[in-house]
């Protein structure tokens, strides 16, 4: 079965119970994890990424295209994870952080082919050499949405991405990723405590300990 599936996703810390998620998000479908500050949100993509530090308890499963990830390093699960403090390398160009999210076996022509054409499809064409310093931050939002699609995830998550932009421009970049990762097929999960996000992305909203959230069938 296509998608992510949290299967009674469950993590504890001290005594409290942060994460409690039991539910599937289809290849297209958004699903927005939303929550006051401290209530889990940032401990449930992290459970999903394989990132949680010690002093936490996890049980559950994490399925994503039909397979078990769970016990499974971060770099294999290939989820891509957008955050609101995505940084590029600044000593490097435009491209070169780019192929930073290329496979590690794509080279040569095919890697530069590979970056000209994500650059061209968010409107970027010409601004491979570019030093990232000299992109203004809608540009540099969108360079690093790309990175994390070039390295071909099959699922994508987002944790407050891009809410550091004006409100204008976090509304186009939103439009952006999720066109694209509907483009794309992918499963998402959007963390987020604004409302306006939750909107936008127009589907099921659920909180970080909600168990298996509501559906619009209210199944
Ligand atoms: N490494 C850690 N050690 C101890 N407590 C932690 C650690 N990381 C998170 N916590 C605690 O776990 C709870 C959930 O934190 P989490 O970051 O998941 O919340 P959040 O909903 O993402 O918050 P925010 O919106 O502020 O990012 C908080 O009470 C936080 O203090």
């Amino acid at each position: 079965m296509r998608g992510l599936r949290l299967d009674r996703l469950r993590v504890m810390r001290g005594g409290t119970l942060l994460v409690d998620l039991d539910l599937d998000v289809a290849p297209g479908e958004v699903l927005t994890i939303m929550g006051p500050s401290g209530s889990g949100k940032s401990t449930a993509l992290a459970a999903i990424m394989g990132t949680l530090g010690p002093g936490v308890r996890q049980s559950g499963r994490i399925w994503l295209d039909g397979r078990d990830v769970t016990g499974l390093p971060t770099r294999e699960r290939r989820i891509g994870l957008l955050f609101q403090e995505d940084v590029l390398f600044p000593h490097l160009s435009v491209a070169g952080n780019l192929g930073f999210g290329l496979p590690a076996g794509v080279r040569g022509a095919e890697r530069r082919a590979r970056i000209e054409t994500a650059l061209e499809q968010a409107d970027l064409a010409g601004f491979a050499d570019r030093d990232p310093a000299t992109l203004s931050g809608g540009q540099r939002a969108r360079v690093a949405l790309l990175r994390t699609l070039l390295a071909e995830p099959a699922a994508l998550l987002l944790d407050e991405p891009f809410s550091r932009l004006d409100a204008t421009l976090r509304a186009q970049i939103r439009t952006f990723v999720l066109e694209r990762a509907r483009q794309k097929g992918l499963p998402v999960i959007l963390v987020s405590h604004d409302p306006e996000d939750a909107a936008a992305a127009g589907g099921r909203v659920v909180a970080p300990a909600e168990g298996r959230g509501s559906t619009p069938e209210g199944t």
